[in-house]
């Protein structure tokens, strides 16, 4: 049986779902998965941070005020978020970082992400910046370093993209995706051909927990664009940064507009995509796009997203599921956790 140590950083809404599952089935995973999680440390720029080797009651954890600086009434936790320590001192086997993504640089996240990568620790994230923005860096680091570095929840959170089409899609040739790859924005143009306005829906999707701590980056299209970055240089064996990514969101879409679209028996979506081009280099977009009702992607509704990827082989494989949410973004760190103990188990 193995225990591993895990340390979150970031205690937002997707650590703390991932604390409430490991609360809730830490029993049940040793006997269905071979392992248990134990929380060895914690910090938040908002709550504190605490180290303890000796391990954390999760439960408590999960139930913790959302108050300032609420991990301070732990034992031995302090006001100030520590990550430092944390990510190295608490004898962390596994750091799952879920900080603010940040779309400009990656940081801090894409720092705390280093610092545990270069002293061999496994790094589970469902943030997009150090990934988009880093990402070759730093899976080269976790390699030298005989570390893990998985991301599975960053595009499309708990519904398995990235490992299915790396894995299960090898050797069909993959030419492009397109898809709904934003929970919030898809909710929102939902929400609103239901008739109710833009600030309103936004609000509604940020209470749901679907929301980036600065939406604009969620109905501007900057989210996506990540999300494209980190497709095509995963799957399609592109270098893409995110200028190559021509970007535009849904903020200039009216009411008048989706009913325009109904009246056409049509659908605004935010679409991400890359495709391959003849020549062999990469088109790459986020932008609203008018679908036909037949077209695949246009029946995806509220927090739900989809990609549909072009295959030689195949032909389109389209996937769908939850495209945001803690729970279900909590569930990918979660696979990551078995990814990472089924490689180190088979080796
Ligand atoms: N919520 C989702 O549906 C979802 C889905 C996929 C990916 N993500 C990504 O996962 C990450 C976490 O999402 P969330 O919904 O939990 O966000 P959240 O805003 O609820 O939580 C983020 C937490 O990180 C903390 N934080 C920010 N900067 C920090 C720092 N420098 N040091 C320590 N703590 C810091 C904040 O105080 C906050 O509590 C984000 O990067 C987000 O983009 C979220
Ligand atoms: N804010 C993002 C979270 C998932 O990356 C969304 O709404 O899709």
């Amino acid at each position: 049986m193995t225990e591993y140590n895990i340390a979150l950083v970031g205690f937002g809404g997707v650590n703390r779902a991932l604390a409430q599952l490991i609360a809730e089935r830490n029993q049940a995973w040793k006997k269905q998965l071979g392992f248990s999680l134990k929380i060895v440390g914690v910090s938040d720029l908002f709550l504190g941070s605490i180290v303890a080797p000796q391990g954390l009651d999760a439960g408590l954890l999960s139930q913790l005020p959302a108050t300032k600086g609420a991990l301070a009434q732990l034992p031995g936790g302090q006001v100030e978020a520590l990550n430092e320590p944390v990510i190295k001192d608490s004898g962390a086997d596994i750091i799952a970082e879920a900080t603010f993504t940040n779309p400009v640089d990656g940081e801090p996240a894409t720092t705390f992400c280093r610092w545990a990568l270069e002293q061999g620790k496994h790094v589970v994230t469902t943030n997009k910046g150090p990934i988009a923005l880093h990402g070759a860096e730093l899976k080269a680091l976790a390699q030298r370093n005989q570390a893990a570095f998985e991301y599975e929840g960053a595009v499309m959170s708990g519904t398995p993209v990235i490992r299915l089409a790396q894995q299960s899609l090898a050797g069909s040739e993959l030419l492009g995706f397109e898809g709904i790859l934003n929970g919030t924005s898809n909710f929102v143009l939902t929400r609103m051909e239901g008739g109710l306005g833009f600030a309103e829906a936004v609000a509604e999707a940020q209470a749901l927990g679907y929301a980036e701590a600065d939406p604009t980056a969620d109905v501007e299209g900057f989210d996506v664009r990540l999300k494209v970055v980190i497709l095509a240089n995963e799957l399609l064996g592109a270098q893409l940064t995110v200028s190559d990514v021509s970007c535009r969101g849904i903020s200039g879409l009216t009411a008048a507009d989706l009913e325009q679209a109904r009246v056409e028996g049509a659908r605004w979506k935010l679409i991400g995509s890359a495709q391959r081009l003849a020549d062999g280099s990469l088109q790459a977009s986020v932008e609203p796009r008018l679908l036909p009702l037949a077209h695949p992607l246009a029946g995806i509704s509220g927090a739900i997203n989809a990609v549909s990827f072009n295959t030689e082989l195949l032909g389109a494989v389209t996937v769908s599921g939850p495209g945001a949410g803690r729970i279900e973004t909590a569930f990918a760190l979660l696979s990551d956790i078995i990814h990472i103990h089924q490689s180190r188990s088979s080796r």
